[in-house]
């Protein structure tokens, strides 16, 4: 069996190479003559899966993505060819969660906001807005919750309307690009919904460029509006519109998932579904490969103020201005923007870091955040 993978997935190599005959591929080459004799193709958001791309294949039996969207996928070509797709939703949740969790608190060093008067408007509450939600529980950050999709479906948490999402002071952006229909995703954050929003607020999207219009933005930027932006994913990636970065509060090239756990969980995640589809025994498992941290043990330092204690911690974990900075000084093309997603500096997961609580008041709820106990 051939199995095509493409060059960006971490240990695709230890996982698959027992399973088959392995060919790499980048998605900056790959075409549809290299794929006319995969068995198998593994993709990550990068290499568009469509009837171009696969018109020379006539013997696929599988198709999956290492991440949580699929709108790099076309799902109902595939279903035409009875060909099985797989995604890794719930894969980077938590590294998505934590992004956000320090853009918060940088945002808020910066503007002395204190985040426990804060109120968090969650938009989408699948893997992502669920994680983030747990965190902020931990944190005892009040949050508000909107999806209506699953309320729709019978999800019988607390969901309110995008109005009261809009009377936030941080809203977060959570869902998949969807480009019409009941619940389309697609220019959410259209100009109309752009100006009602104050300089006191802060709006996030890390979940797809286009759910947030960027000619928008750009153009009230430009009329002076005063917007408080955190961008991690851009219009038409990886052209981007390069004017808006400098208006952007932190600006990131769409790495909020781009924890080293977060990109091998989906590379396992594939591994356990061709493994279930070819009834083989799955022996391998991520935590054989993931290297040790090189931070840490790291020490709370307050000892009665959580959220002061978990922001020292987080930001020395992950801190998103540095990303910010980087971005802002290199990104200008779309060469570049694939070179800094390439080029990512190892990112760890709370759950990859011990951390001594100490004295501290409520080590509890340190270790709840996902840290490891000393
Ligand atoms: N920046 C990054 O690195 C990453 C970006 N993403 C993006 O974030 C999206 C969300 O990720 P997950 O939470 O894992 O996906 P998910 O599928 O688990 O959750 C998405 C949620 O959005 C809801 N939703 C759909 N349409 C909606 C609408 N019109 N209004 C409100 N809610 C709506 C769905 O009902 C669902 O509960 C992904 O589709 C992906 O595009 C995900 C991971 C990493
Ligand atoms: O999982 C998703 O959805 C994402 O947006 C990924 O984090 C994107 O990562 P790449 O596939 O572009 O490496």
């Amino acid at each position: 069996m051939k199995i095509y993978y493409e060059d960006s997935m971490p240990y695709a190599a230890e996982f698959f190479n027992e399973l088959g005959e392995c060919q790499v591929f980048s998605h900056k080459t790959v075409n549809a003559a290299m794929l006319a004799d995969a068995d198998v193709l593994l993709v990550r958001s990068t290499t568009k899966v469509n009837a171009n791309l696969l018109s020379q294949n006539t013997r696929l039996q599988f198709v999956a993505t290492a991440t949580a969207g699929t709108d790099h996928v076309d799902q109902e070509y595939l279903a035409t060819r009875g060909i099985p797709f797989v995604s890794a939703g719930g894969c980077n949740a938590v590294a998505v969660a934590e992004y956000v969790l320090s853009a918060m608190i940088v945002t808020a060093n910066k503007h002395s906001w204190q985040l426990a008067d804060k109120t968090v408007g969650i938009v989408g509450a699948g893997h992502v807005g669920t994680a983030l939600s747990s965190l902020l529980t931990v944190l005892g950050i009040k949050h508000k919750l909107c999806d209506p999709p699953l309320a729709d479906g019978g999800d019988t948490r607390a969901f309110v309307t995008m109005d009261e999402i809009m009377q936030c002071d941080v809203i977060t952006l959570h869902v998949p690009w969807v480009k019409e229909g009941k619940y389309q995703t697609q220019g959410m954050f259209d100009k109309h919904r752009l100006k009602q929003l104050s300089e006191q607020q802060l709006l996030i999207n890390a979940c797809r460029g286009e759910v947030l219009d960027n000619q928008a933005a750009l153009e009230l930027f430009e009329q002076g509006k005063k917007l408080n932006l955190v961008l991690d994913v851009w219009d038409n990636e990886p052209d981007i519109k390069l004017e808006l970065i400098p208006h952007i509060a932190l600006a990131t090239a769409h790495i909020a998932g781009h924890t080293i756990e977060g990109k091998a969980r989906g590379t396992e995640m594939l591994y356990l579904a061709l493994c279930e589809l070819w009834g083989k025994q799955a022996d391998k498992k991520l935590s054989d490969y993931l290297p040790k941290a090189t931070i840490g043990p790291l020490i709370v330092k307050d000892t009665q103020d959580l959220l002061k204690a978990a922001s020292q911690l987080i930001l020395k974990v992950y801190d998103i201005s540095e990303d910010d900075q980087a971005f802002k000084k290199q990104a200008d093309g779309p060469d570049q923007f694939r070179y800094i997603r390439k080029h990512y500096p190892i990112r760890r997961e709370f759950s990859a870091i011990v951390v001594n609580a100490g004295n501290f008041v409520d080590s509890k709820a340190i270790y709840a955040l996902g840290f490891l106990p000393l």
